[in-house]
């Protein structure tokens, strides 16, 4: 049996959907049913968070209006663009790590390194980049691409997307500006280096327009499950989220990542494992099942039905009987675990409609712990002994009122069980998760890539 990986846990905030990751937490009478474009909303979750010490917020993303019910019942079909506001929360928080999703296939890499290394020195080495490909449909439409890019290019994209933004990063050395006032030099050309790719899918000479991060890069985030997602966290990611139902699962997981990355001559301290966790708690597990049950109540079935649609990648379920079957599913290239996991639940478990939206709107496939603060706190520290996950991306269902309740009665829990140790301390996102500052890649050797070679011009 694998053992614990780290010393002690990383602790993320995903604060995504305003309101909460409940789908129907927006009708919950303490809701801001403003949050998803009210900033200050985000300035309390963040102040939040920040002062009861977790790792990092996390703000998922994709360029496309979402959980589209298409009838009003979805309370978060907009949203902030993570970026800009991972920005301004920068200027409200000092010490926490700011990890927002952007799309390699809806993006271009320049932009894209121009904005992470614009957070990064914004936030004084904070930033983080959760490399996303896209798996809504809709994203194509509304970038005027004729159809959603296959999964395989998807991430053949995806691959060099990296390199290159890596490469930019680089552009400038770390000590590229002496700004000499006295010889009226402001930058050594020696120091400044052209990226030249030569790819299948991107040809590019480029130089970055931002001087080199604070962090070197920022933190790179990962969260595909599927062959080539694996493959890519296993070669570039430094901590990667992911959505595992059950502890055989995440252990299963953890070991086929560590056993990718180690072909990379990555071993486990380089590459961060999060699942995702949603927790209903109270003092007694009754409590807190009156916690669940009060958001399920609010799930219209029309929104249920829409949630799953799209859950399974987009098939019309609204004629489904939802205390019937569901029906059996054409194939689809949307996100492979989650589609995976509803099957296994319909099929094999034989939960009905309203059941499987019920428990899909509740974690989207995460895993889900509903019990007494000890009992949730016990599983938690089970799965992080066992070497299943190094931390948790906890995703509030209801926000901010559950981050509070986590906050005040598991993460204390949490510290005297010894598992979770932060303390506020000053410096780089990297260096309070223990992360190597990667070398400038011009300064030390040529890059060889994963579809060309990086050369550098003097
Ligand atoms: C915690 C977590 C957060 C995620 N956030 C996003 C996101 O913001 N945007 C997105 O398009 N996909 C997101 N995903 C989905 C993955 O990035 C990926 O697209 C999905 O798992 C499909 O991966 P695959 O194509 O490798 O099968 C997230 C997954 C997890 C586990």
């Amino acid at each position: 049996m694998p053992s614990q990986r780290r010393e002690h846990m990383v602790m993320g905030a995903y604060v995504s959907y305003g309101t909460g990751h409940h789908a129907a937490s927006w009708r919950h009478p303490a809701s801001d049913t403003t949050a998803t474009r009210n900033l200050g909303h985000y300035v309390e979750v963040t102040r939040l968070a920040e002062q009861h010490l977790f790792d990092t917020l996390f703000l998922s993303d994709a360029p496309a209006v979402f959980n589209d019910d298409r009838a009003g019942f979805g309370g978060r079909v907009t949203f902030f663009e993570p970026l800009t506001l991972m920005s301004a929360l920068a200027m409200v928080s000092q010490d926490i790590g700011l990890v927002a999703t952007s799309s390699t296939t809806y993006k271009e890499p320049y932009n894209l390194a121009r904005e992470y290394a614009s957070l990064d020195i914004i936030s004084e080495g904070r930033a983080a980049w959760n490399l996303v490909t896209t798996s809504k449909q809709a994203a194509a439409r509304n970038l005027g691409l004729p159809s959603h890019p296959a999964h395989a290019e998807r991430y053949r994209r995806a691959n060099e997307f990296i390199d290159i933004v890596q490469g930019l990063w680089d552009t400038w050395e770390d000590d590229a500006f002496p700004a000499d006032k006295a010889k009226g030099r402001f930058y050594d050309p020696a120091k400044r280096h052209e990226l030249r790719h030569r790819g299948s899918v991107f040809s590019l000479d480029a130089e970055l327009n931002v001087s080199r991060p604070p962090q070197g890069h920022p933190v790179i985030v990962q969260a595909g499950s599927s062959e080539a997602g694996r493959e890519l966290a296993a070669r570039t990611a430094e901590m990667v989220f992911t959505a595992q139902p059950d502890l055989e699962s995440a252990l299963v997981f953890a070991k086929d990542l560590d056993r990718r990355a180690s072909r990379y001559a990555r071993l486990n301290p380089d590459v961060i494992i999060l699942p995702g966790l949603t927790v209903y708690a109270g003092t007694t597990e009754k409590e807190a099942r009156e916690k669940v049950e009060e958001l399920q109540s609010l799930i219209r079935p029309e929104f249920g039905l829409s949630m799953l649609s799209d859950l399974v990648g987009g098939f019309d379920l609204s004629s489904c009987d939802i205390e019937g079957p569901l029906p059996r599913l054409p194939p689809s290239n949307a996100n492979t675990s989650r589609r995976a996991l509803i099957e296994r639940l319909a099929y094999d478990e034989g939960l009905n409609v309203r059941q499987l939206y019920e428990r899909m709107t509740t974690s989207r496939g995460h895993m889900t712990l509903i019990g007494s603060y000890d009992a949730v706190t016990d599983e938690i520290v089970r799965w992080f002994e066992s070497g299943a996950a190094d931390g948790f991306n906890i995703m509030p269902p209801l926000l901010p009122e559950s981050l509070g309740d986590f906050s005040e009665n598991i993460l204390p829990r949490l510290r005297h069980r010894g598992v979770f140790k932060r303390r506020y301390r000053p410096g780089t996102l990297r260096e309070k998760l223990g992360l190597r500052r990667p070398e400038n890649r011009y300064v030390t050797q040529n890059v060889t890539t994963s579809e060309g070679e990086h050369h550098h011009a003097r």
